[in-house]
């Protein structure tokens, strides 16, 4: 059999370069033909070194630095931040790992002059990196970004949430039958808000009740928003519903779901979860700012687009290729759905509003501007009271407020916002 073009380290310097050079997803790198066609270990091991050298690029740096006695070529640089990573994030063993950085410099021609080079700073880094890895400061927010967080919060809590953001996420399931069971079959705490978790980087696949579609994998910040429509068979509109966590959500808690979607492509991913966890919804195609209902719903939850800044620890890619720009597009969109949101509900009915955001222009201030923009809405303040919430998790304008840095004793929670509203009138 021919030998893949790329080994794990390779593929994640390619990977790495798409994010920083080229401002592409991983997850869209992944995608590219030759890398697809990889053996899945290799995909997996690279997209994991990869992942770990974009969260720590700053520490990496602050650990060569005291070495590098000239400006070395942006390839080289990146061969020795994967082989500083190697070695002081995940304790790699010091040969090995200076051996393989070694061998991906002799590999091409404008980096093989490098090797002793590559060679002599890493096993410099090696054995006294440590202390200035130590003191570096956790991978910052870009500008844009660390300005609004810090702004918003402060600054000891933005300083709070990179060091979250470099600490990655644990693995949450949404469980369809008994968390407590779950959690001692493989091996998990319950979370107080029910969702059950296990360590960062579990293997998903190994987990016991992933075929007969027992559980889900959801951020348990995620889960909040679904929790917060109360009662049952109730007809729900699940508007931006796909991959479909909070559609499984709400048809295991015995609603009559609608989950609709613009993306084709991300609705079959919806209607494979619904598939391997026995669940149901009608699935709609459709785009929610033209796509009126035939009747208007009990409750409608809208997962906004957004701009998923508060997914960084699971996406450290994220920040490299998202610009600030892109926020003022967005914001006016959630706003728009927030309006198609509030006409698809009865009159007594609930609108959930949620977003992975850490921005409170996508979050708090969406939720003021929808009150006083739309008089037929008022807040749902005891929705957003649930078991297992901390107190300082409620904004204090309305609404649930999650930051990465909260829960650290339990390895933290995405950056979330989710508010409810109600439509003023009864029920009928
Ligand atoms: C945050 S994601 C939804 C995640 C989903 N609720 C879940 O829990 O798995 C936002 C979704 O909005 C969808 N979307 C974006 N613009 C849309 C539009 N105009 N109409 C309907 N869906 C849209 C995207 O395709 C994307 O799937």
């Amino acid at each position: 059999m021919a030998q893949p073009a790329y080994d794990a380290r390779a593929l994640a310097l390619r990977l790495i370069d798409c994010v920083l050079r080229h401002q592409r997803m991983l997850s869209e790198a992944l995608g590219d033909e030759d890398v697809e066609s990889l053996p899945p270990e290799i995909k997996a091991r690279g997209q994991r070194l990869a992942v770990e050298v974009l969260r720590h690029l700053s520490r990496a740096d602050a650990a060569m630095k005291p070495y590098i006695q000239q400006p070395v070529s942006p390839p080289v640089k990146a061969i020795l931040r994967l082989g500083v990573v190697e070695l002081l994030a995940l304790d790699g063993a010091p040969h090995g790992v200076v051996n393989a950085a070694v061998g991906l410099t002799r590999r091409h021609q404008g980096t093989a002059r490098a090797k002793g080079l590559v060679n002599a700073i890493l096993r410099r880094v090696s054995e006294d990196g440590r202390e200035a890895w130590d003191k570096a400061p956790a991978q910052r927010m870009p500008k844009w970004l660390r300005g609004r967080v810090g702004g918003a919060f402060g600054n000891a809590a933005a300083s709070a949430i990179e060091l979250a953001h470099e600490r990655g996420a644990p693995l949450d399931l949404s469980v369809k039958g008994d968390a407590a069971a779950l959690a001692e079959a493989v091996g998990g705490e319950v979370l107080p808000t029910g969702s059950v978790r296990l360590a960062a980087g579990t293997r998903v696949s190994g987990l016991p009740g992933y075929d007969a579609g027992d559980w889900w994998v959801q951020d348990a910040g995620a889960t909040l928003a679904a929790k917060m429509i109360g009662g049952t068979g109730l007809r729900v509109l699940d508007l931006c519903a796909a991959p479909g966590g909070k559609t499984m959500q709400l048809a295991a808690a015995g609603h009559e779901v609608t989950a609709l979607d613009l993306s084709g492509r991300r609705l079959e991913r919806l209607r494979a979860n619904l598939e391997r966890t026995g669940l149901t919804a009608q699935v709609v195609t459709e785009d929610a700012l033209h796509w009126e209902p035939e009747a208007p719903f009990d409750a409608v939850l809208l997962d906004a687009p957004c701009s998923a800044t508060g997914t960084l620890r699971r996406h450290p890619d994220l920040p490299h290729v998202r610009e600030a720009d892109a926020i003022k597009e967005l914001t006016q969109l959630q706003a728009q759905m927030l309006d198609r949101a509030a006409g698809f509900v009865k009159p007594g009915g609930q609108v959930i509003y949620c977003v992975c955001s850490l921005l409170p222009a996508e979050g708090e201030a969406q939720l003021a501007a929808a009150l006083e923009r739309l008089p037929e809405l008022e807040r749902d303040a005891g929705a957003e009271d649930l078991p297992g919430v901390p107190a300082e998790w409620h904004a204090p304008d309305g609404g649930l407020r999650l930051r990465p840095d909260f829960w650290a004793e339990r390895g933290g929670i995405d950056g979330f916002f989710v508010a409810a509203l109600r439509r003023r009138g009864d029920a009928g």
